[in-house]
């Protein structure tokens, strides 16, 4: 940065579609003897509260036209806002240009609008903001002589700044709001950019190319998602990490500034050692596994795989069940809790495990103080589990190359799956199947997941082969000394041959739940009829990788 002090603020140019807080934030300014120029609906707002303000038209000498398109873009607006202090004050003088020192805007609410199912094409485009943007971009080109305010939460800081120094504002904060304000725009350019870029896409697919309103309907309708041809997309860093996932790899974590659905970026840690890359994705994996439950569950993960899962009468029982389908893996690994934690649990966990991570939606003023004995322990709140995004994307890095997907919210009931065998499952196994199933869908391809009783018997993840994640399963399961006869077994994606059921057949399985759809499923259904194993398919396959 080249050495640039602080700038006297004289003059102010508000122009903000968000009106929230402007009026005490210009009061204070006018209080402080800075002039003000606001735009039309702004102007009237302050003038209203009785703040002594210029009309931009005034001082331009030319009125706003086109239903707002025009109202700040005029060389009198820019050339104050670009002008170089000390380099181009005789031009500005010459051409009646007074220097504007503090430029407080934020932009027609884009995003608010075209979320409205509602909204037509017109509707979209006339909320593109095109002078907004223009300012926002001038004065934090210019930050060295102006000063660019974007976001409500900045007018109190801005203020502090200016009072400090008696009606100076500091370079560094001028700085640090004008790279805020380009992220604003950028941000507001993508969300324009996929919007239009979706429609242009559902254009193409459609019949009547030029009826954009009715291709915007119809792909609604249909509830299709159709991808723009460039995607956009912006992250707000929430903290710098040691490292990454290894140590010689540095690393940060992002979060969507929007975000309101509760997960590992919405939450608040509460005490422990800082967060891990690795921390942060197994806390992901786990609490994703847990968020489907109705009833009180832990999930227990490593390495992004949960390695125990149980639905208890409470979630001391529900951990118990958990921990016990495998104790060694559980070790050092990620708890993950549908409810709040109450001291009984934290009690439970201290005693029994090493643990990295803790995440529930609350805990216990108890549980608090109770974890607060180990005090490395990263204990995180993440907020009730509502509010899961039905529409949310699902991303993963390629070299080169960036794949986007639907987020697998896919839920199987009863009602959804078909008997193939013989034998109908009984309610127990019927039960247990779809326990097993939801687990699957979290565990690394190929997931193979036994459960008896809403409890993990044995999980077999990330082979190249479902028959070699069985014998994982069952190796596990005998290592910890779980019986899996009885038990039920969900297969993440079909049986390709026999061998699968025969092998789970000799370990004791009685059901089992896959989707189906190989070309051998024939025989597949012959082999579990031979053992008197009732078989239900999904149509739905759960690859994880
Ligand atoms: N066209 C222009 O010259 C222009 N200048 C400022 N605006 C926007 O008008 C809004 C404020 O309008 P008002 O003060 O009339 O409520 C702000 O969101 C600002 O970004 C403009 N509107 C859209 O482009």
């Amino acid at each position: 940065m080249s050495a640039v002090g602080s700038i006297e603020v004289r003059r102010a140019l508000i122009s903000v579609s968000d009106k929230t807080g402007i009026v005490e934030f210009a009061n204070a300014l006018a209080a402080i003897g800075i002039e003000i120029i606001s735009t039309g609906g702004t102007y009237r707002l302050l003038q209203e509260n009785k703040i002594s303000v210029t009309e931009v038209s005034e001082y331009t000498d030319f009125p706003e036209m086109m239903d707002g398109r025009l109202k700040t873009l005029h060389p009198k607006v820019h050339g104050g806002i670009l002008g170089r202090r000390g380099q181009d004050d005789q031009v500005m003088q010459d051409n009646g240009i007074l220097p504007i020192d503090l430029v407080i805007v934020n932009l027609y609410p884009f995003k608010d609008t075209v979320s409205r199912p509602d909204c037509s094409i017109d509707t979209a485009i006339e909320n593109i903001d095109i002078g907004g943007p223009t300012m926002v971009r001038a004065a934090a080109k210019n930050y060295a002589h102006t000063c660019i305010v974007v976001d409500p939460r900045d007018y109190s800081g801005v203020l502090a700044d200016i009072r400090r120094d008696k009606g100076w504002l500091s370079a560094h904060l001028r700085f640090s709001l004008a790279a805020k304000a380009f992220a604003h725009t950028a941000e507001y350019d993508g969300l324009i950019s996929n919007y239009l870029g979706a429609i242009a896409a559902a254009n193409e697919q459609l019949e009547d190319a030029d009826n954009t309103d009715l291709n915007l309907r119809s792909v609604r309708e249909a509830g299709k998602r159709v991808f723009p041809g460039t995607h956009s997309m912006q992250f707000v860093k929430k903290q710098d990490l040691r490292h990454g996932e290894n140590p010689h790899q540095e690393g940060a974590f992002y979060v969507e500034a929007d975000n309101t659905e509760p997960g590992v970026a919405s939450s608040t840690q509460l005490q422990g050692k800082a967060l891990s890359f690795n921390n942060i994705a197994d806390t992901d994996a786990a609490l994703e596994c847990v968020k489907p439950y109705a009833d009180p569950a832990c999930v227990i993960v490593k390495h992004a795989n949960p390695c125990g899962v149980a639905l208890g009468a409470d979630l001391l029982q529900a951990y118990d069940l958990a921990y016990q389908t495998d104790p060694t893996s559980a070790f050092g690994g990620i708890i993950a809790f549908n409810r709040e934690v109450e001291s009984d649990t934290a009690r439970e966990i201290l005693d029994r495990q090493f643990v990295e991570v803790v995440v529930a939606p609350s805990f216990s003023e108890d549980a608090i103080k109770t974890f607060a004995r180990k005090p490395n322990i990263r204990v995180l709140a993440c907020g009730e589990l509502v509010n899961v995004r039905q529409t949310a994307l699902d991303y993963k890095r390629v070299t080169g190359g960036l794949l986007i997907q639907d987020r697998d919210l896919g839920i199987v009931s009863e009602d959804d799956v078909r008997t193939v065998t013989k034998r109908e499952p009984t309610e127990q196994e019927m039960d247990d199947m779809l326990f097993a199933w939801e687990v699957a869908k979290f565990v690394k391809s190929n997931a193979i997941v036994y459960a008896r009783q809403r409890r993990t018997i044995g999980i077999g993840a990330g082979q190249m082969s479902r028959v070699y994640s069985a014998k994982i399963a069952n190796i596990k399961a005998g290592d910890e000394g779980l019986k899996i006869a009885g038990s039920v077994m969900a297969s993440d994606a079909f049986f390709p041959f026999k061998d699968g059921i025969e092998a789970a057949a000799r370990v004791g399985i009685t059901a089992i739940i896959q989707p189906g759809g190989s070309i051998r499923d024939d025989e597949v259904i012959a082999a579990a009829d031979a053992h008197d194993i009732a078989m239900v398919f999904t149509g739905m396959r759960h690859f994880r990788h």
